[in-house]
């Protein structure tokens, strides 16, 4: 198979081949692709990013921090260690987070856990839409908000990763 798909090719896999290709567009959580699976044929990528995000939206509130729990932290253990799946690396890596000075490295690693002990989940935003010095800010900024409009906040960052997978899936015809 080719490493992008038509979305008429993604209407016609099959079950397991569907969760092969898009079981990681939300991090960890494979359940979001096997909930849409029947709502194909989709008539192109957004509409299959509309079924995820529908599905997401649905989530008790509890749900969607299981969610955001599972996303790794920004330059955090799982980077270092360089366990973090391939998309997670990649966007990382595009936001210039694996060029940090050390200070800049600390400054995020205290933030992160400052955010994880009030919220009780981590800091989720999408990396490849913002350059290291925007998340740095973003996380010191985010941390003045209430529990309430950091779950929307997170979830809305996770429909736009999801977002960029899908495209890096399935490049957008028009
Ligand atoms: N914590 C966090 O935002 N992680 C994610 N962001 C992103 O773009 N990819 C991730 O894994």
């Amino acid at each position: 198979m080719s490493d992008v798909l038509t979305i008429s090719q993604v209407n016609e896999l099959n079950y397991e081949d569907f969760i092969g290709r898009f079981g990681n567009v939300i991090e960890h959580c494979s359940i979001c692709a096997a909930a849409v699976w029947r709502f194909r044929p989709f008539h192109d990528i957004r509409h299959l990013h509309q079924a995820i995000c529908s599905f997401v939206d649905l989530l008790p509130n509890t749900g969607k921090e299981g969610v955001l729990r599972l996303h790794p932290d920004l330059a955090g253990r799982l980077a270092e260690l360089g366990s973090l799946t391939q998309e997670s690396s990649a966007e990382q890596k595009a936001a210039g987070l694996d060029t940090m000075t050390p200070e800049e490295k600390q400054l995020l690693k205290d933030t992160n856990s400052k955010y994880r002990d009030k919220f009780g989940f981590p800091f989720v935003i999408c990396a490849r839409q913002n350059k290291k010095e925007a998340i740095l800010k973003g996380i010191v900024e985010r941390l003045e908000h209430s529990a309430a409009e950091e779950l929307n906040i997170g979830i809305e960052e996770v429909k736009k990763i999801c977002m960029l997978r899908l495209l890096s899936i399935v490049p957008d015809e028009k």
